[in-house]
């Protein structure tokens, strides 16, 4: 393993009704709250009304920005961050999906610097400071309730960038897995698509003896497979649900990259695409992921043999490591394409027409991914295997 340091200080209120913990969370931080939300599904499930009438008893002075989209723009962030300024807030509470929290941290980040948020988005400026974040979080997929990473887009430049910094972890998370139970099942998909995807880049890497690392990966993505398909079948199930939010939080909380470096190649080449045609993240990610695998594969075979073989039950014997690293790339595609998820650019209606843009919006920080590093070729190609 290489050498490491890991900390996560979120606290994390896990299980039914873990949401009047906001009662004993909230007082800590001052009265004006921003409450930072989407397009109103919180409101059609009644998860605002319970987070208001708690505000409200803790007799907080309340803002509120909502309509935060998914895929978050630095516009958005812009309003929350003048709400900020203007209004003397202590506390930032985001209620909502990964692009609401996303949302929060540029906000939380932004109201304590004179300078453009964009520029932390670009880390043009080093994040100093920020207002203290919490989140309740309504749809497994990021991680983002448990690290302090965010990813933003300018829709005026068409970007799409991920940044991070240590002060923008939430004090707090809630996680309760009713809440979830309204998640539709098409987003079901995605966010499931996004934690496996999570698991795979930290699992693709260089570092040496990482059985431990390799062995916790294996076992979120096995929960992952075997759960998917009954909660699609039963999207009400509370346990299938509360499988799925925790395995989605571990999958991205820093703690599967302990000794290693993961690729992250794959998340930058989807982040142009939906920069570009505003498609939902997992299902770029599902097109994407396993051509990346393919055209990386030979980097080292025995790794992606050990995958197909302990995740996706692919029998070794008589077979070369290639060929068992083959079939299990092809189990993953046919298991998300047996939950729904697409499978080509098409499928969004992409063609090759904006293909150079989309390898220069990729490819803007100079080559990307560690397992293997890609150049733009390398890049056109994986665009041109998923058309
Ligand atoms: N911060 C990170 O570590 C990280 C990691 C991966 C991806 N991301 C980013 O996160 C964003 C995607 O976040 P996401 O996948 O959580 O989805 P999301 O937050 O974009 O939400 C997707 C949709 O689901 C709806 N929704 C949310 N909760 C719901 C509920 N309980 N019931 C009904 N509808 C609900 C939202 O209103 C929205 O329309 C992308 O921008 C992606 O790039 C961030």
């Amino acid at each position: 393993m290489n050498n490491f340091t890991f900390s996560n200080p979120v606290r994390l209120y896990f299980g039914k009704g873990e949401i009047i913990k906001l009662k004993k969370e909230l007082p800590k931080y001052g009265r004006n709250v921003l409450l930072v939300y989407g397009g109103g599904s919180i409101k059609r499930n009644g998860i605002y009304d319970e987070v208001i009438s708690i505000l409200k008893e803790l007799d907080l002075n309340v803002f509120e920005l909502s309509g935060v989209e998914p895929n978050p723009r630095v516009e958005t962030a812009r309003k929350g961050i003048d709400i900020c300024k203007r209004e003397s807030i202590d506390f930032v509470l985001a209620v909502g999906g990964g692009s609401v929290i996303d949302c929060s941290k540029l906000i939380a980040a932004g109201a304590k610097h004179e300078e453009d948020p964009w520029k932390i988005v670009t880390n043009q400026v080093h994040v100093k400071d920020a207002l203290p974040l919490g989140t309740v979080i309504t749809l497994a997929a990021t991680g983002s309730e448990m690290n302090a990473n965010s990813v933003i887009t300018n829709g005026e430049t068409e970007e799409k960038y991920g940044w991070s910094s240590g002060k923008v972890y939430p004090k707090f998370s809630i996680l309760d897995p009713a809440y979830t139970i309204t998640v539709p099942k098409e987003q079901t998909v995605y966010g499931i698509v996004d934690m496996m995807s999570h698991v795979f880049e930290q699992y693709f890497h260089n570092a040496k003896n990482t059985l431990i690392m390799d062995e916790l990966c294996e076992g979120v993505l096995r929960t992952v497979i075997e759960t998917a398909p009954k909660l699609l079948e039963d999207l009400e199930n509370y346990e299938l649900r509360e499988t799925i939010l925790l395995s989605g939080t571990i999958a991205l909380n820093g703690m599967l990259s302990m000794g290693s470096d993961g690729d992250w190649a794959t998340h930058q080449i989807e982040h142009a695409v939906s920069a570009v045609y505003d498609i939902p993240h997992g299902g770029g990610l599902a097109i994407l992921f396993p051509n990346w695998m393919k055209h990386v594969v030979h980097v080292n075979p025995d790794r992606f043999a050990r995958l197909a073989a302990k995740v996706f039950q692919v029998d070794p014997s008589n077979k070369s490591a290639e060929e068992v690293a083959y079939e299990g790339i092809e189990r993953l595609r046919a298991f998300w394409t047996s939950l729904g998820a697409p499978s080509r650019l098409k499928d969004y209606g992409i063609d090759d027409s904006k293909l150079d843009v989309l390898v220069e919006k990729a490819m803007a920080n100079g080559p990307i991914g560690r397992f293997k590093v890609l150049q733009e070729s390398d890049v056109r190609e994986i665009y041109k295997m998923s058309l």
